[in-house]
């Protein structure tokens, strides 16, 4: 199974590094031929105003929405959760605007720039999942059509809605692969 992920800033080569250890053809993508024939689509963290900008400058911007709409599965980590969302509290960045999520850019506040915590995740056998969280959004407010599946202090860090997943943090940097097999099998469902 052919996987791209979006390399345009951030931290991408870390899910490329991943998705390898699954056993998926992990590719990059910086241009909108190369979403040609894949499966799912990873949107890493890095700065979501950069990423964003990158992707309407690149013409990725209307492509990704549109395969998104038409079932490619995606899956954002942090900036790329931003992305996703329908709202974003005050900001008007470029986005996707796909999932019924607002979140809220750096949320934790500054005194808490990174920080590691476990998770309890119920779809994912096997224990908590050591989350790492890096200038990390929150998700304020979900749609009836969001499942949520991990939180922090009662808002979500994990959630999926159809065929697009989020996580505020990063679990490229921790080796559990659980969350990127989660996905994996999001795209073999289909
Ligand atoms: N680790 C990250 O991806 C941080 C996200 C970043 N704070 C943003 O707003 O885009």
């Amino acid at each position: 199974m052919k996987i791209g992920v979006l390399a345009l800033q951030g931290a991408f080569r870390e899910h490329l590094t991943v998705l390898e250890r699954c056993g998926a053809e992990a590719v990059e993508v910086r241009q909108p031929g190369e979403l040609e024939g894949i499966g799912g689509l990873i949107l890493p963290g890095g700065e979501s105003t950069t990423i964003g900008k990158l992707m309407v400058e690149w013409d990725l911007m209307e492509t990704i929405r549109q395969r998104t709409k038409e079932g490619m599965a995606v899956y954002g980590t942090c900036a790329g959760m931003i992305l996703l969302a329908k709202s974003i509290v005050d900001s008007d960045q470029p986005r996707l605007g796909l999932m019924d999520t607002t979140v809220r850019r750096n949320a934790f506040g500054r005194q808490l720039e990174s920080f590691e915590e476990d998770l309890t995740v119920p779809e994912l056998a096997g224990g908590p999942v050591r989350a790492v969280f890096i200038r990390a959004p929150l998700i304020e407010e979900v749609g009836s059509n969001v499942a949520v599946m991990a939180q922090v202090n009662g808002k979500a860090v994990i959630a999926r809605q159809d065929n697009m997943l989020v996580t505020s943090f990063h679990p490229e940097l921790t080796g559990d692969d659980r969350i990127h097999r989660y996905f994996l099998n999001m795209i073999k469902q289909e």
